[in-house]
């Protein structure tokens, strides 16, 4: 009934069973999620009659309840006496309106200090006093995307707190068939497939992947699953780019030369548990994998041809990027990277340089023992990924020497690989090979015969540098063809065995003689354990 809508009401309105109908958690206030996206999704929903159409009760409600959504980047303003005054008159408009659902957007921002704090004080206290005086029949609805970014004296004036986690594959799969109901699918099309690689995918992304195919529909197209595919790379790769989601990278087997020992290692880590998932339940399951040897010798992109085989989100972290100067934020900083992998789950963590992330404890120079917490915490995410799966860590290191041996222990990074030079002119022929896919290269070119002639040890980094040097060789020998009228613009640039020989004449590997016998020693070291 008008002005009787009270927050518990609400609540209940926004409880199962109707909340599961819109494919989200229950929902209170204020929302939170570190996505930023399901909050327009909840508001639109709020006052439509699909919540009507469950009980008699609820459209009475929903027949009556206004809807004011404001985004708080609106209530910022130069000075904190005009942002109390915005703040004001929204009230105002939804006291007028009521009974009314007040949805404020991002409420972090009107709070957020611009420098003098007691400036943030008073535009709090503004905001908690219209809150304590709102009409009951005003209920009041925020969203923020980290609990955190909400000053405690804000938080306690809301009665809920519901936290909106990323959906899981199972959601995803209700939410892509609910909204591809109308469209016509082609045979090809798997929702099953597809609700699998949609990872991080939020509702709306999913719901303007379908708008996309919807206007193909409308148009009398079937949807293919190449369709969708091509929707969704275009998809996460703006999600990527604007808020940093992980996403599959595009590596493939093909693309890494050699290394056949290790990639092996590798699948039988991530690929078992993930096609057998008894196994989480056997406590059998192994979480992650160290990668030893020397600068360029295809950690990271063996690490990203996984997560791309497996179909699985990547996120890379350089363990240096964690550490922060303030006290706790390093602790928090790994949280964040654990949590972030999990709402993309699957996922492969890639930790780059974790030597400077997780050096030995204990040692001295290290003020405060903020290393030794860091390692503590590290230690305590990559245990607890045993009882939730999906998430797997693959460290790098040049230096496993320094790390911390605890880091070692089984259920922790169960294996260490070593990944060394290439010094048999037969890895090295592998590597060129997959390097060279990306090339092109005159038919008349023997790669054996390049390869001859290389130094005697060669990283996968060395070889690719050899052929960015022989490409640009082979364009100083186009241009100066084309400019003695021997050569077209339109021909494409080959690389020729002359150009090889060129970029051979100043080539010098990247290890030294003395670093290669530094990191024999340490793989020796490695195999005795
Ligand atoms: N086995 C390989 N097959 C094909 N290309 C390789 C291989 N190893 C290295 N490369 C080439 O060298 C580049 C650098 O490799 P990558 O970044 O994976 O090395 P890394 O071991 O992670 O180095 P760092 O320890 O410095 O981070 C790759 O982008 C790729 O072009």
């Amino acid at each position: 009934q008008p002005g009787g809508c009270r927050s518990d009401t609400f609540c209940r309105l926004a409880s199962p069973p109707y909340a599961s109908e819109l494919h989200i958690q229950p929902v209170t206030s204020p929302l939170y999620n570190n996505l930023g996206c399901y909050d327009n999704l909840l508001a639109q929903h709020f006052c439509t009659p699909r919540l009507t159409d469950a009980s008699k009760q609820s459209y009475c409600l929903a027949a009556v309840v206004s809807r004011l959504q404001v985004d708080c980047v609106s209530l910022c303003a130069d000075s904190p006496a005009a942002s109390e005054v915005k703040l004001a008159s929204v009230f105002q408009r939804a006291e007028a309106l009521q009974p009314c659902v007040l949805l404020l957007r991002n409420l972090q921002l009107v709070l957020r200090s611009r420098g003098a704090a007691e400036s943030d004080c008073r535009v709090q206290a503004k905001l908690c006093q219209l809150l304590s005086c709102a009409p009951t029949s005003v209920v009041m609805v925020a969203t923020v995307c980290k609990l955190r970014d909400l000053p405690a004296g804000i938080m306690a004036a809301f009665v809920h707190q519901v936290a909106i986690e990323s959906p899981t594959e199972e959601q995803r799969r209700a939410m892509l068939s609910s909204l591809s109901r109308d469209l016509h699918l082609g045979k090809d099309v798997n929702l099953e497939n597809l609700s699998r690689l949609t990872t991080f995918s939020l509702y709306c992304c999913l719901c303007s992947g379908a708008q996309q195919q919807e206007d193909l529909c409308s148009s009398g197209v079937t949807i293919l699953n190449q369709d969708f595919t091509s929707a969704l790379e275009i998809l996460q790769d703006t999600l990527s780019k604007a808020i940093g989601a992980p996403k599959i990278p595009n590596v493939h087997w093909e693309d890494v030369g050699g290394l056949q020992h290790v990639k092996k290692e590798i699948l039988d880590t991530v690929q078992l548990p993930l096609q057998c998932p008894e196994l989480l339940s056997l406590d059998l399951n192994r979480t992650g994998i160290l990668l030893c040897g020397p600068p360029g010798t295809g950690k990271t992109l063996l690490a990203k041809a996984v997560a791309t085989e497996c179909s699985m989100t990547f996120l890379s972290v350089k363990g240096p990027e964690l550490i922060n100067m303030y006290v706790g934020q390093s602790e928090e900083n790994i949280r964040e990277v654990f949590r972030r992998a999990h709402s993309a789950a699957p996922c492969v963590i890639f930790f780059d340089e974790l030597d400077s992330l997780a050096p030995s404890r204990g040692r001295s120079g290290d003020s405060g023992g903020v290393m030794d917490r860091v390692v503590s915490q590290l230690l305590a995410e990559l245990d607890a990924l045993h009882s939730s799966g999906g998430v797997f860590v693959i460290g790098a290191t040049n230096r496993p020497d320094l790390l911390d041996q605890s880091l070692l222990r089984p259920g922790r990074f169960d294996k260490l690989v070593y990944m060394g030079i290439n010094e048999d002119r037969v890895s090295q022929l592998q590597v060129f090979q997959a390097i060279l896919r990306t090339f092109q290269l005159d038919p008349a070119v023997n790669l054996q015969e390049v390869v001859d002639c290389c130094p005697a040890h060669m990283t996968g980094a060395d070889l690719y540098a050899l052929c960015s040097d022989a490409t640009m060789a082979a364009i100083k020998r186009k241009i100066s063809l084309i400019n003695d009228g021997l050569d077209s613009e339109d021909s494409p640039v080959l690389l020729s065995t002359e150009d090889f020989s060129t970029a051979l004449e100043n080539f010098k590997s990247s290890v030294s003689d003395e670093e290669l016998l530094r990191y024999k020693d340490i793989q020796q070291k490695l195999a005795a354990k």
